[in-house]
């Protein structure tokens, strides 16, 4: 028994003086570097501790006040480096090193397992490959019958609901989206527009909350500290609904595979990416991690860039005015005219505008990686194991690399401008092997629905006038809402 308590309690000592340790290194290593000043006990736990609303104006304004390297310490032995330094940058993601995430995206586990966003390298990997089948041009086409189908039936609920009074754009589009998403990503057909059923988005929406709350707080990170919380008894809960909800979706999908409903063509070419994995024979639950990554990585980021972007077009009607303009020269003027892949791909303009929202609201606006080894630039050395966020956000609101940021400006993506712009400071899908592998399916989700509504509808401003206020589930949102006034539009 004695050897026992020995053995344990120097198992402990030497965890903590391995820490301690570690902590001296990282700390001379990053003295030099600029930051919030930080207590040696609980580092900045204080001031990141907050409502989340706080956090994320907190985050945002680091790098302004301290520049493009900023050292904080969430953690008391465990530093942040908050990067919005373009080269630095491009040395992290331009590689196959620091392919890593940092501890931060444990706190999503008890959601989203071990799967392609939180998985380590070499899983990773293996997942990366199998999923990227359901994301190859080859099977563009097959997205524009779902398109379709579920923006007729945003338009209808639109036509009805605008006729008393103001809308608010998240409430009917994150609807729209996770319906098209559900299906894109597993074929299944959800109906969450007609019923507005809100409870699966309340319970991710909880997640995320608390999930943003434990970000910079090293006491709700650490995982027993958390399980006193009363927040833990929350997250419980809603990871019930949101794993009943990506089971509903396996044993539709497997019903209807068991019925011979599925076409298996083309080498699994129009497969989702739930029938892949299917076929993969993996457990239950790993299948359900996959759902669920895919449905929240491909929901909540198109949902929210294409709230803001109908909001900015309704209030800066020259813009729309221009939009509306492309949209007739490449599908004339029937307000029913079916979209293909290439008119999509043809709308340069409606391409910048959705760009430009991506860099003024920044959907994502940061992610974190794990150096894998020593970085040094200018001097400047960030030492293997340093966790580091990228700032997209910041990096997309530096004066330095967009001038006048704070200025909604589509023409600085146009043909004439865009190669202004310096390498790795435009990051709205991250970049590198690790990048968004939803990107190209998100343009053109995103092109094809504002086309449609802006066909349909004149987006006008609401009065008196609305200013969002952004807030970071992970993805940014405003917290007031988006709304605009709607008016049918004959071409
Ligand atoms: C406007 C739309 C979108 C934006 C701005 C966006 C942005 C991003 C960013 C910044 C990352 C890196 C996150 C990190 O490393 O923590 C990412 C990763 C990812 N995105 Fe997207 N995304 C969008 C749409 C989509 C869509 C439509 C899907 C799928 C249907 C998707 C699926 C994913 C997945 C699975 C990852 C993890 C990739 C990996 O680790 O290999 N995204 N996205």
């Amino acid at each position: 028994m004695y050897t026992v308590v020995v053995a344990v309690f120097l198992s402990i000592l030497a965890v903590f003086l391995r820490s301690l340790y570690g902590r001296k290194v990282q700390y001379r290593a990053l003295s030099g570097l600029p930051g919030p000043p930080s207590n040696y006990l609980w580092g900045n736990l204080f001031e990141f501790n907050k409502h989340i609303e706080d956090t994320f104006e907190n985050f945002v304004g680091l790098n302004k006040k301290y520049g493009p390297i900023v050292v904080l310490w969430p953690h008391p032995w465990k530093p942040l480096v908050v990067l919005a330094h373009a080269k630095f940058i491009e040395r992290i993601l331009s590689t196959n090193t620091h392919l890593g995430k940092t501890s931060l995206y444990e706190c999503m586990q008890p959601f989203l397992g071990r799967s392609l966003v939180t998985s380590e390298v070499d899983a990773w990997k293996r997942i990366r490959k199998q999923a990227n089948t359901a994301f190859q041009p080859k099977i563009f086409d097959s997205f524009i019958p779902v398109f379709e189908y579920h923006e007729n039936r945003l338009i209808n609920i639109l036509k009805t609901k605008s006729q008393s009074g103001n809308i608010d754009l998240p409430t009917y589009v994150d609807l729209y989206v996770l319906d098209a998403v559900c299906e894109l990503m597993t074929n299944v057909k959800t109906n969450f527009q007609e019923t507005s059923d809100n409870g699966y988005l309340k319970a991710r929406s909880d997640f995320l909350t608390i999930f943003m709350n434990r970000a910079y707080s090293w006491v709700k990170r650490s995982k027993f500290l958390f399980f006193l919380t009363k927040e833990h008894e929350v997250q419980k809960k809603c990871v019930v609904t949101l794993k009943k909800f990506s089971q509903y979706l396996i044993d539709t999908r497997k019903e209807a595979r068991k019925q011979s409903k599925v076409v298996d063509n083309d080498n699994g070419l129009n497969k989702t990416v739930l029938d892949l994995f299917m076929d993969a024979d993996i457990s239950e639950t790993n299948l359900r991690d996959h759902v669920d990554t895919f449905i929240v990585a491909g929901h909540d980021t198109p949902g929210s860039t294409i709230a803001f972007s109908l909001y900015e077009l309704a209030n800066h009607p020259e813009i729309q005015a221009k939009v509306v303009e492309e949209s007739i020269s490449i599908l004339g003027k029937d307000p029913n005219a079916v979209v293909t892949i290439q008119d999509l791909q043809n709308m340069n303009y409606l391409d910048c505008v959705i760009k430009e929202i991506l860099r003024y609201y920044t959907t994502v606006p940061a992610h974190e990686r794990l150096l894998d080894e020593d970085i040094t630039i200018d001097g400047i050395t960030l030492p293997k194991g340093t966790e580091v966020s990228i700032s997209i956000y910041a990096t997309h609101h530096n004066e330095k690399y967009f001038p006048n940021p704070h200025v909604f400006d589509p023409d600085r993506f146009s043909p004439e401008n865009v190669h202004k712009i310096q390498p790795y400071t435009y990051l709205p899908f991250t970049k590198g092997p690790r990048d968004c592998i939803g990107k190209t399916m998100a343009m053109l989700m995103m092109k094809s629905v504002i086309t449609k509504v802006i066909r349909n509808f004149q987006l006008l401003p609401v009065s008196p006038p609305h200013t969002p206020k952004p807030t970071s589930e992970f993805v940014l949102k405003s917290a007031n809402g988006l709304p605009v006034k709607m008016r049918s539009r004959i071409l």
